[in-house]
């Protein structure tokens, strides 16, 4: 890390001219045609500027930020280094923001070029502030171009791959929105659909998990032919097998010429970025902190350890490090990662039984239980979650201080996310994991990872090769499987 990474695209030209034009959106790929039905401008801010080229270069450089556009003589916009820059919005969109001393990286990078209309790709850090970079410019661009009929057809979809993370865009939309919030809907699976269907005839933006999403379209409940506005949030997931095709099925009324098109993530591996490009229109891709297609990059505030162990030996250790941790007037948050449905359950009661203030969050508990255990640990009446993958991504719970990954999961991948509920928006975290032989082929991925964020590499587990292995799973980013450990996995069950 620390290593400059400026490419020839990202060069700003010295005269202020491009940047001061509105920018017009770019040629449809397809025929040629320009996309006036994105029908979107950036001015920047004259205050912006006037900044000397220099700043902007250390920024980029102190940040680590690459910007990749295929479009070479598209405007080139200088990264928003304060909120002072944005773009004039016709309501109170950033009174909000007041709560932040700045943008971050991703969100100063990637919104001048989101408010332009621009197809982007965005790959930051964990804790990072993605949610916001896709969310604000999701929000300023219905403001700006709002219609007086009604009803609605949405005019954003937002998919995310599960419902807890659904729920918490969606409140973060609604935080922002204000007068706006009543337009905007979740939709998610394991509830009833009535409510969802009504909610849907005003909803301009569509937050929602792809299953649950499609059945509505299915029915006639909804129709996203009007949709101008589509994010992948933790696109690499939202692009695997398990997902590929229901998202395919939702965006087919909404041709790529008359969308833009968001994919933000912390992880990019090299195996979806070709399908990712079939869904889009000349991305730009903007990367903070170094290539992530070379191995995936953890989030460097944060501690990890990796303990090689016997499998025997796990719930012993386990329950040595929750005493530690969970001793005193004020027990520390801790997430535990199990990869099997019915091993979360037995590492649950194994805690409960010891003493320990604990709650769950796995695919078998109904969606009250899965919402309110996650509440229960958001609070702190519960100070130990146990949880499988399908909380390893995007969930943003405050003051988790420790990560245990009990049992490796599938991916190197998951393994960054699952560290990433820790060490958010610029605070420190802590990660343990156990490796077990079972693991090995999964070292020479999490040797990288750990190099790559300037970690100790234990001795134990070099001995396990530092070969990485192109295709790790067959099931890129599964949630968990719902057999117990004893068994040959053969089910991974999505969220709808
Ligand atoms: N400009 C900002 N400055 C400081 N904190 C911010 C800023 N923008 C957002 N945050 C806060 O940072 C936290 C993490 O943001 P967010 O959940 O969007 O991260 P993320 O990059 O999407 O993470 P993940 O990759 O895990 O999904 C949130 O609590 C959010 O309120």
């Amino acid at each position: 890390m620390g290593k400059r990474h400026h490419d020839s695209t990202e060069q700003r030209p010295k005269k202020k001219s491009k940047s001061e034009k509105p920018a017009k959106a770019p040629k449809d790929n397809e025929n040629g045609d320009e996309k006036t039905t994105k029908k979107t401008s950036y001015s920047e801010a004259p205050a912006l500027s006037k900044l000397p080229q220099s700043e902007i270069e250390t920024y980029m450089t102190e940040k680590i930020i690459k910007i990749t556009d295929p479009l070479a003589g598209a405007p080139k916009f200088r990264p928003l280094l304060s909120f002072d820059y944005l773009p004039e919005c016709d309501t109170a969109l950033y009174s909000q923001l007041k709560a932040f001393p700045a943008p971050t990286p991703i969100q100063s990078t990637t919104w001048p070029l989101l408010f332009a209309g621009r197809d982007v790709i965005g790959i930051a850090e964990t804790g990072s502030g993605k949610t916001l970079g896709f969310g604000l410019p999701c929000l300023k661009k219905l403001i700006d171009s709002k219609s007086s009929k009604k009803p609605y057809h949405p005019r954003a979809v937002i998919i995310s791959p599960t419902r807890e993370l659904a729920m918490q865009i969606y409140d973060q939309l609604v935080k922002y929105a204000g007068s706006e919030k009543t337009t905007v809907t979740c939709i998610y699976g394991g509830v009833g659909k009535d409510e969802q269907r009504h909610a849907l005839q005003k909803a301009a933006i569509v937050v929602a998990t792809p299953g649950r999403l499609k059945d509505l379209q299915n029915d006639g409940s909804v129709n996203l032919g009007k949709v101008n506005y589509l994010v992948l949030d933790e696109a690499d997931r939202m692009l695997d097998k398990g997902f590929e095709q229901d998202i395919k099925d939702i965006i087919q009324p909404m041709p790529v010429s008359r969308r833009q098109t968001v994919m933000f993530t912390a992880t990019w591996p090299r195996s979806i970025q070709n399908l990712a490009a079939t869904f889009m229109n000349s991305p730009v891709t903007v990367t903070i902190g170094g290539d992530p297609s070379a191995d995936p990059r953890a989030n460097t505030r944060i501690k990890q350890v990796v303990e090689v162990v016997d499998p025997r030996d796990k719930e012993g250790r386990l329950i040595q490090l929750l005493s530690q941790s969970q001793k005193g007037q004020s027990p520390e948050k801790v997430l535990v990662f199990c990869l099997y449905k019915k091993e979360a359950m037995r590492v649950e009661n194994l805690i409960r039984n010891k003493g320990f203030k604990v709650a769950g969050i796995h695919g078998d508990l109904n969606q009250s239980d899965r919402f309110r255990n996650l509440d229960a640990f958001k609070k702190g009446t519960a100070t130990v979650l146990v949880a499988t993958d399908v909380a390893a991504r995007g969930l943003d719970i405050p003051a988790v201080m420790l990560v245990i990954n009990v049992t490796f999961p599938l991916t190197v991948e998951d393994y960054v996310h699952r560290i990433g509920r820790t060490g958010r928006a610029g605070a420190e975290g802590h990660a343990i994991t156990m490796f077990t032989e079972t693991d090995k082929g999964l070292s020479g991925g999490l040797i990288n990872v750990l190099k790559a964020a300037k970690q100790d590499v234990p001795e134990d587990l070099l001995k396990f090769g530092t070969t990485v292995k192109k295709k790790q799973h067959d099931s890129y980013g599964a949630f968990y499987k719902d057999i117990g450990t004893d068994k040959a996995a053969t089910k991974i069950t999505f969220d709808d």
